[in-house]
Order: C-alpha cells, then structure tokens, then sequence
C-alpha cells in the first residue's frame, strides 16, 4: 500500500489542478479512460468543431436569401472526422505523456485504471489488466464525471445504441438516424447531422425541445427545428429491436396512441448521471445526494476533511466552465488550507450551439415568478437592428428580465446568431453588479455591430426612471 499526500481522481477538469506549486506533495493521479476526459474526448469540443462544420454546411441551404445561389455539393464524413479527431487524439496523448514521463512530474505516480472506495481515504485501483494496488492518501480530489443514462427501453441492450460517447466516430453517416431525447445533446447533434444530410427524427417526451430553457426561447426554438428535421413531440420510446436488414425500428406512445419509426442508427441523448456510484464515496465517509451527486459545501469539500470534489460528480451544471472553476477553487483550497474561498455559481451560463445558437444566464420568466421577485421584461429581435438586416435575421431575439426599482439584471436569454458570445457582456454585469440603465448608456456600442442587440433589449426595459 503505497501512501500520498494527493489523489486526483479523473483528468477531466481534475487533471489541471496538479502543477509546480504541488512540487513538493507526492501525487497520485488516477484515470480509467482516456487522457483529458469527457470536455476534450468526447465533449464540448469535438461536438463544437462538427458543429461549426455544420454551419458550414448549413449555409447554401440559406444563402439565395441574399441573392447568392449555392450548393453543396458533398460531405465527407471520414474526412471531417479524421480532421477532428487527428487534432484532439494527439492532445490526450500528449497529456498522457506529460503526466506519466516528463521530469515537472516526478513526483506525480498515474494509476491507469477504475478507482473504487475500499476504506477511509483508501482507493484501490484496478488496472486494465485487472491488477490492483490498494493506494492511502491524506487528501483526494474527487473529479470521476458523469456518463450518459441509458433508459430501461425494452429490447434496447440487444439493438445497440450511440451515445454522444461514440456517434462522432462514426464509420458512414447513416441515411436514417433517430435521437432520442431533446436537451443540449440531442439539439446540438440534431443540427450536426441534419446539416449533413441525414434524416434526423428526435424524439422527444416533452411537449417542447429544450424545455430547460425559457418557455419562449423553448417554443419559438421547437418551430424552428420542426422546419428543419422531424421532431416528436410527447413519444414516448418503449420498444426497440433490430431488423434483418440491420436497421432498427423504434415503437412509441404518444398522444393518438402508438407509433413505429424505421431508422438506420439511433442516438440516445436523455441526460448524463454522475459516476458517483462507481466511486463508491460512502466508503470513505462521503455522501452522495438522492440524484446520485457527491456532496460539498461551498469550498467544495466532501463531508470528510481533506476529500474535495468538483465537476460532473458534484454539480447539478454539467458544464466545463463550471468545472473548471471549480478546479481553481479546490486546488486554492489544498495550497491554502487556513485561507478558503468559496466557489461562486451565482450567475452560471450556458450555451447550446445548436441553430440556433442559444444562450442564457440567470433566472428565466417562470422562475422569477416561482421565486415570486419584482420583475419586468424586455425583448429585441435581431431583425430591428442594423446588423440583424444584414444577416436577413427572422427568427433571432433577445430577452431580459431586471429588477424594475434598480436596473439589476435577473436574467438573459438570447436565440440567435453568435448568442454565445453575445450573452457575455450581460454575464459580466450581472457578475459585477452593473445595472442596466448603467451598462447601456455608460458605454459605447460599436455601430452597426451585433451588441446593439443587448444595447436596445436594455434601453426596452421599462425601468423606474432614474433620479
Ligand atoms: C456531447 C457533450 C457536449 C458537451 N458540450 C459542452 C459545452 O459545449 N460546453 C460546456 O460547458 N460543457 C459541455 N459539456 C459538458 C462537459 O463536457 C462536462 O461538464 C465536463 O467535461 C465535466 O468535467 P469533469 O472534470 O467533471 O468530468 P470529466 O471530464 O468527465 O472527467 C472525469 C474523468 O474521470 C475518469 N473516471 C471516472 N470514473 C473513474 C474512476 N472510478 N476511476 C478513475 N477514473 C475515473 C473518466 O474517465 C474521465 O476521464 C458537454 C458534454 C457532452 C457529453
Ligand atoms: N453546449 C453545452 O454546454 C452542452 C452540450 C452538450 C451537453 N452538455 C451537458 O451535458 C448534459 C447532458 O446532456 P443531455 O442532452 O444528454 O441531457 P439534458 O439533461 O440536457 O436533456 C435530456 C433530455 O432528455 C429527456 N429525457 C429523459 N428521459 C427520456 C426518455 N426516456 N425519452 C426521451 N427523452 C427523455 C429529458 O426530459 C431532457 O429534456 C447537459 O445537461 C449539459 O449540462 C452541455
């Protein structure tokens, strides 16, 4: 049994923590797949890459709008892939590399392998050839992640599935693909793949996609896609089987009854569950909550002194940047043990690069009325404003929610183009304290430039005047 000061469990967000400043600390890094986890791999950004193919893709289809006539005139799947995956594979092997021979990492040990709780701060790890070594440490960093649900669809195990795990390494693209669910994954593959060609059907439980977000941002973005692929509302997925001809046919329930769906492939999209339960924490003394989460409190420690968590395992935002920021706290906490921060998720953003692209902070319209605050609401569209002409824009819009007494900004919701990188300078008034009337009118905007949609979704607000 070997004993460390530091265990870091996965090298998602988990793997950026170790650096010089732990030089001196006797670090074990433990990891089961591959190098850089889900973010890298599998994640945000080889999903972005296919998905700004995509766009690519996407645009003959839009540009006689303009008086510009295009075709497209093929997609090379292999290629794409290839060109993704020949950027992002090297990067996880060079972090592999890094960690397991550089000199920086001499006091660094990686245990390829499953880590699973079998005592108080005892980890035991089996390798990939089922070896194990039993490893103590002082303190350890939970960062294991999350991985996609598989429903209990009858029939489904013996089909076959993608996840978002697999889909993009496709050998062909199918003629056929049918995905199931109707969050981010699902929407963000939705576009990739209809872009490309495919027959997409989505297939969803709810009445609307993206339910998460705000109910108009939800509806409008639903019209939309139905214009683009098929969309299934309120089916209900229970049977799959696989056909002679390799094919998979697909039963629903929905509203008028029953129906069936014949597909090539299927991609299954319903959520991601935190891999807490594989860990087994409570071994150690570490609670997991009812939707299988690691517990911690604001400086991101577990109930047991010294075992810290973040990302996936812990967070109800699945997202990098939340983990990330996470990372910084914990390794704060582990260099400053007598000075803790705490981390901040008050103002947490998100995007969904789909088409549109979707992008929100803060409370959204039902919540502010759940929460019961003083709020009043405003909206721009893309068409009313210089650059939204140029770009032809119908469907794009921009939505606010302050409070009405000081101008603070409750919440943002944007669906339109670039609405990622649009949303920010609201993230950052909202993280600093900006009021609307300020941050409108305390500053230039470039003219005629896409800012100007925040510009007048600002000054639409119907603010208490200003003394
Ligand atoms: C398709 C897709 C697209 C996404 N796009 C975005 C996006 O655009 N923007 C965004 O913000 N977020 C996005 N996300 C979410 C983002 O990828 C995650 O929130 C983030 O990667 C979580 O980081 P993490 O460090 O918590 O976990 P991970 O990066 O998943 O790292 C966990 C690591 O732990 C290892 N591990 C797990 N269990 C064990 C064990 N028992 N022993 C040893 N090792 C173990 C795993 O192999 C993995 O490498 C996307 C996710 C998916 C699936
Ligand atoms: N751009 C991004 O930041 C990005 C992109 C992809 C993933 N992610 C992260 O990964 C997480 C997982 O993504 P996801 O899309 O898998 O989950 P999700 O939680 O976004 O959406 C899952 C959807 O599937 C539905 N669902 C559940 N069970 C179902 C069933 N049996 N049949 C049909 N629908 C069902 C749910 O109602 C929900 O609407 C996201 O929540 C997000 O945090 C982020």
């Amino acid at each position: 049994m070997t004993h460390y000061d530091l265990v870091v469990i996965g090298t998602g967000s988990g793997n950026s923590i170790v650096n010089h400043r732990f030089a001196d600390w006797k670090v074990a890094i433990v990891e089961r797949g591959v190098f850089g986890g889900t973010c890298l791999n599998k994640g945000c950004i080889p999903t972005k890459m296919f998905v700004h193919t995509a766009d690519v893709a996407a645009t003959p289809a839009g540009s006689s709008r303009y008086g510009v006539d295009e075709e497209l005139l093929g997609i090379r799947w292999p290629e794409i892939r290839d060109r993704i995956f020949g950027r992002i594979d090297p990067i996880a092997a060079a972090g592999s590399e890094y960690r397991h021979h550089n000199p920086d990492n001499a006091n660094v040990t990686v245990y390829d392998g499953t880590g699973r709780f079998t005592g108080v701060k005892e980890l035991t790890v089996e390798d990939h050839d089922g070896v194990t070594s039993v490893i103590t440490a002082d303190r350890f960093v939970l960062a294991a992640g999350s991985r996609p649900v598989i429903p209990p669809i009858v029939g489904l195990e013996e089909t076959g599935y993608h996840t978002s795990d697999t889909i993009m390494r496709l050998e062909e693209l199918p003629r056929r693909l049918a995905i199931l669910g109707s969050g981010f994954v699902a929407a963000e593959f939705a576009h990739v793949f209809s872009s490309f060609g495919v027959e997409v059907t989505l297939i969803a439980r709810s009445k609307v996609m993206l339910r998460g977000e705000d109910a108009e941002i939800a509806s409008q973005f639903t019209e939309i896609a139905r214009g683009k692929y098929d969309v299934l509302l309120e089916h209900e997925t229970i049977r799959a089987t696989r056909l002679e001809d390799g094919s998979i046919r697909l039963w629903m329930l929905c509203p008028d009854g029953k129906e069936e769906l014949i597909v090539d492939d299927l991609l299954v999209a319903v959520g991601r569950t935190p891999n807490a339960d594989q860990l087994n924490p409570q071994a150690t003394g570490v609670e997991v909550d009812r939707e299988g989460r690691v517990v911690v409190d604001e400086y991101q420690q577990t109930a047991v002194d010294g075992i810290y968590a973040l990302g996936d395992l812990t967070s109800p935002y699945q997202l990098k940047h939340v983990a990330n920021h996470e990372a910084r706290v914990v390794k704060h906490n582990l260099l400053e043990p007598d000075h803790r921060i705490k981390s901040d998720h008050r103002f947490v953003p998100h995007a969904v690069f789909t088409s549109p692209q979707i992008a929100s902070v803060g409370l959204t319209e039902a919540e502010a009325e759940a929460q019961g605050v003083n709020f009043v609401v405003s909206r721009q569209k893309y068409a009313d404003i210089a650059y939204g002409w140029a770009m032809e824009d119908t469907t794009g819009f921009a939505k606010l929610l302050a409070d009405p007494e000081t101008g603070q900004l409750l919440g943002a919701h944007i669906m339109g183009p670039q609405a990622s990188t649009v949303i920010q300078p609201l993230i950052q008034a909202m993280s600093f304290g900006l009021n609307a009337h300020d941050m409108a009118r305390g500053q230039y905007w470039i003219h005629p430039a896409m800012p100007e949609l925040i510009e007048n979704a600002l000054l639409n607000l119907p603010l208490k005047p200003q003394e």
